[in-house]
């Protein structure tokens, strides 16, 4: 299932090359509270023929790979931070989009998908845009201690790179405002607009860019490979948190998980737990200072405390 448009989702077979036949199908009753999200396999019956005003009955959803959440608001005690949300099925990558300059790289977004990525059993790849207005070597740095993939691209550069990572896999693309996230999805699907426009047909006219839609990459040249799909996720501003265990928060920092080893099995980490390792792992130079606040500031957002970061971009990094 590609794209969903008020109750009616569209739907490609697996086996449809272009992926050019949109299937318009609803929810079947047998499916009961279950939903439906992009990326799911469907089973389908009913009129599959694709032609105008056919509707096909979604029956069974396939077994789910991964399941990409998110929730309005880190805090699992608001109503916003308990309205948990699918965002993807089955996909197997998360590409984070993230500009090198204008607006300047914020490392604390690029962690908050980190940790829905690793919770969700997703590969991260950073994708950093705007490479002819600064360099990476910030943003770098401040993974250093990470095993995390990157590209760089910059208008005009070849995206053979980037295809190539994106080649078999179900990518979906996250990224802030402004970041160049369509300019990419529009070079890397040039018809990207005619795919959305078949989406929009689904529910009569508008289309409404807050849900997610996949989009099948094309072949480049005469390579038989498949070169994968990614999810364009318009509408995702956030990426709330209050779905992952403030345990589970650790995965999006391998760089500090070896310095709680040694912390009690109650130590919560905080600033106000006074034992915490994680003090001394850091004074002692074996992780940066800045992945600790970082970590530190989802774990108090995550407790319904209010954000006390210093909202001046440091060092050109924005948190
Ligand atoms: N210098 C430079 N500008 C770019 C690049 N990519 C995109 N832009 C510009 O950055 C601005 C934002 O790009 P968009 O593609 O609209 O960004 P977006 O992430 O989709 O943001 P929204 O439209 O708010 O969702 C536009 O003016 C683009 O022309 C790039 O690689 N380098």
């Amino acid at each position: 299932m590609i794209t969903v448009d008020r109750g009616r989702y569209g739907c490609v077979r697996e086996d449809d090359g272009d992926g050019t036949e949109l299937i318009t199908a609803m929810r079947a009753r047998e499916l009961g509270r279950k939903s439906v999200v992009v990326g799911d396999r469907v089973a389908l019956v009913g009129d599959v023929s694709a032609a105008p005003g056919a509707l096909a009955r979604i029956v069974r959803i396939g077994e789910r790979t991964s399941v990409l959440r998110r929730t309005a608001d880190d805090d699992d005690t608001t109503p916003e931070g308990r309205l948990e949300r699918v965002v993807v099925a089955n996909a197997d990558q998360l590409v984070i989009v993230s500009a090198l300059a204008d607006p300047p790289p914020r490392t604390g977004f690029i962690d908050r998908c980190l940790v829905a990525a690793y919770d969700a059993d997703i590969e991260p790849l950073l994708c950093l845009t705007k490479a002819d207005l600064a360099g990476p070597e910030q943003v770098l740095d401040y993974y250093a201690e990470l095993d995390l993939r990157h590209v760089q691209v910059r208008p005009g550069s070849d995206l053979a790179e980037l295809r190539e990572r994106l080649a078999g896999r179900i990518s979906v693309m996250v990224g802030h405002s402004g970041v160049g996230k369509s300019t990419l999805v529009n070079r890397l699907v040039p018809d990207a607009l005619r795919a959305v426009g078949a989406v929009s047909a689904i529910g009569k006219g508008r289309h409404t860019s807050t849900s997610a839609v996949a989009l099948r990459l094309p072949s480049i040249g005469k390579s038989r490979k498949d070169p994968g799909w990614i999810v364009d996720t318009p509408g995702i501003r956030s990426f709330g948190l209050a779905h992952v265990s403030a345990e589970s928060l650790l995965h999006g920092f391998p760089d500090l998980v070896e310095g709680t080893l040694e912390d009690q099995p109650n130590c919560g980490h905080t600033v106000a737990d006074n034992d915490c390792k994680l003090e001394a792992w850091v004074e002692e130079g074996r992780a940066d200072r800045r992945r600790l606040d970082s970590y530190r500031r989802l774990l108090s957002s995550r407790a319904g405390e209010l954000d006390p970061r210093d909202q001046q971009p440091d060092n050109g990094l924005s948190a």
